[in-house]
């Protein structure tokens, strides 16, 4: 393929005799504006997913206007090719800005058009910008057949702008606060349909009046030129919060393991319990209800609850095919094994080539990682489709305790982009809804191994007893957390399969989760890579 890097043409300071509203049509402009600065500044962006390949030229795939009553921004969307022979889109909205002030933060590009000196800063920087795109949204004609599309849902009534904010978040994506009351998502990374995120949002809360997850508003998309629809940005309501269920759950969990002290509890006498036993809160023991207190379960009951309603409604379409429920084939379980084989594979390698970024237990568990690979892979080839009887129905694809926000005693599901690393058709793939159910219980597994791994200085007793309680601790989670589940989805006649067969799902989704969360630690950050190995090693050393 040959390098499309440009050479030098854009001298400072960069002066252009074109007005901003033609600029995007001046060559010269373009390809230095690309090779020259947004190389540049790219890599160095929060939302930027390339960071671990090696950037090779940017392209500029296509660009839009964002405009309203002669105020106009440019919608970019940038082509990222890597030398690794593979690319990823990036949405950039960018507008010019004479006043420095204006210019303070990811500023893009000093420039002087026209004779007016300014900057080309990224637009979510520029309130105006942001009060456009909500303007748009709110007012948006209810058949937009532009190119460029607004839309807002039939439910929501618009108050005039007001304010507006950065989310402030950690997050891959831009969210920007609304009126203290609607969060626009602007993505970052762009697939060439329509994102997940707006699908899932729009069909629950819209079209099946799911209350757990935040109400869809609007959204903005382009038809890109194989008129194919892009999502660019999704608004929802703001549900008001205190923080997610990640957080929530270290926080007790740390309460939990400090109570095996101050109960003087001994964890050789903890009652345990068979991994995946439905458990009712009567059957859990008294020793354990002691040791953790009731609240923990009832509130693992409340999340149960949801989860299993975010399934039934999207278990209950029988006209939108995107959504209707379908059966396990053939063609499904080859695409599985190819893609959890290819997976894995991909695994095999990061571990290999990071062996001495790792040590003590991560070390360990990393080898004997390597070592029963044969074991591993057999497991994700035993899959035999026509030994299943339940459906697959879209899913959320990404589902643990930080896609959840606790409100009150409540809790609201969010983010259903699906896993960042597959394709945007694989994400949409309808799946076994245990698939979510196994993501969950991995979170469970990781927030106990996060609670020791952070904490065990300050819990008095040694390595092994702690894992030893956390696993029990575990299976109690899961055993409550499957009762409220299976009862409430099977009484509203979603076929999730028989007892062996829903067994049989959970702990390959779990295989198959572990194994992706080992890349993403691997990728992002190496000393969590030892809480997916363990989580490997406790699933392949469970007999039953
Ligand atoms: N509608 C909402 N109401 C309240 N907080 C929200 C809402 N949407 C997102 N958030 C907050 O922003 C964070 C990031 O949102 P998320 O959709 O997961 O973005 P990303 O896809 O970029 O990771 C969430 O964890 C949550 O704390
Ligand atoms: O939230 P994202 O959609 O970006 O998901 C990615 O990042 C998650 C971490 O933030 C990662 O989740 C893993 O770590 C969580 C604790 O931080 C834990 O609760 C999850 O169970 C575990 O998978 C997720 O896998 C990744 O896709």
């Amino acid at each position: 393929m040959p390098n499309k890097k440009q050479e030098s043409s854009l001298q400072a300071p960069y002066t252009f005799d074109v007005e901003w509203e033609a600029l995007m049509d001046d060559k010269k402009f373009i390809s230095a504006f690309l090779s020259e600065i947004l190389e540049e500044y790219v890599v160095k962006q929060r939302w930027y997913g390339g960071k671990s390949s090696k950037l090779k030229y940017i392209e500029l795939q296509e660009y839009f206007r964002i405009q309203q009553k002669g105020e106009v921004y440019y919608g970019l969307l940038l082509e990222v090719n890597f030398e690794e022979a593979f690319y990823q889109h990036y949405f950039l909205p960018i507008a010019f800005v004479s006043d420095e002030s204006f210019a303070e933060k990811d500023r893009i590009l000093p420039l002087s058009i026209k004779g007016q000196e300014g900057f080309i800063i990224d637009a979510l920087n520029l309130e105006a910008f942001r009060k456009l795109v909500y303007e748009r949204i709110i007012t948006a004609e209810l058949n937009d057949t532009t190119r460029v599309q607004y839309h807002h849902s039939l439910n929501f009534n618009g108050e005039p702008y007001e304010s507006s904010k950065f989310m402030g978040m950690e997050q891959s994506n831009t969210s920007i606060i609304i009126n203290g009351k609607s969060v626009i998502k602007f993505f970052r990374r762009i697939y060439a349909d329509k994102n997940p995120d707006y699908e899932m949002s729009r069909f629950l809360s819209e079209r099946k009046g799911y209350k757990n997850t935040p109400p869809y508003q609007g959204s903005l998309s382009i038809i890109d030129t194989d008129n194919v629809s892009v999502t660019i940005a999704l608004m929802q309501e703001l549900i008001p919060n205190q923080g997610d269920a990640w957080d929530y759950m270290l926080k007790e969990l740390h309460k939990v393991f400090s109570n095996l002290e101050n109960k003087h509890i001994n964890v050789d006498h903890l009652p345990d319990v068979q991994l995946f036993d439905r458990l009712k809160i009567n059957d859990v023991p008294p020793q354990i209800i002691d040791w953790a207190g009731l609240n923990v379960f009832l509130k693992l009951q409340t999340l149960a609850r949801r989860t299993a309603e975010m399934h039934i409604a999207l278990g209950s379409e029988f006209e939108d095919t995107g959504f209707t429920p379908t059966n396990f084939t053939g063609d499904y379980e080859v695409w599985l094994k190819n893609r959890l084989l290819y997976q894995f594979q991909n695994r095999l390698n990061t571990v290999e080539n990071n062996l001495h970024r790792l040590k003590d237990l991560s070390l360990d568990l990393a080898k004997e990682f390597l070592e029963r690979k044969n074991e591993i892979r057999k497991r994700f080839v035993d899959f035999d489709w026509t030994k299943l009887k339940g459906e697959r129905l879209r899913v959320h694809g990404d589902y643990h305790l930080g896609q959840v926000l606790v409100k009150d005693d409540d809790f609201y599901l969010l983010d259903f982009e699906g896993e960042p690393e597959s394709t945007i058709r694989d994400r949409k793939v309808k799946q076994p809804p245990l698939k979510d159910v196994a993501g969950m219980f991995r979170s469970f597994h990781y927030a106990v191994y996060a609670t020791i791994f952070n904490n065990e200085d300050s819990y008095p007793y040694s390595r092994g007893e702690l894992f030893k309680a956390g696993e029990i601790l575990y299976r109690y989670f899961v055993g409550v957390f499957m009762e409220t589940y299976v009862d409430l989805i099977q009484k509203q006649n979603i076929n999730i399969g028989y007892s062996q067969e829903r067994i049989f799902i959970l702990k390959y989704c779990m295989l198959e989760k572990a194994v992706y969360e080992l890349g993403y630690e691997m990728n992002s950050r190496p000393l969590w890579a030892v809480i997916p190995l363990q989580g490997i090693m406790s699933i392949l050393n469970k007999t039953n």
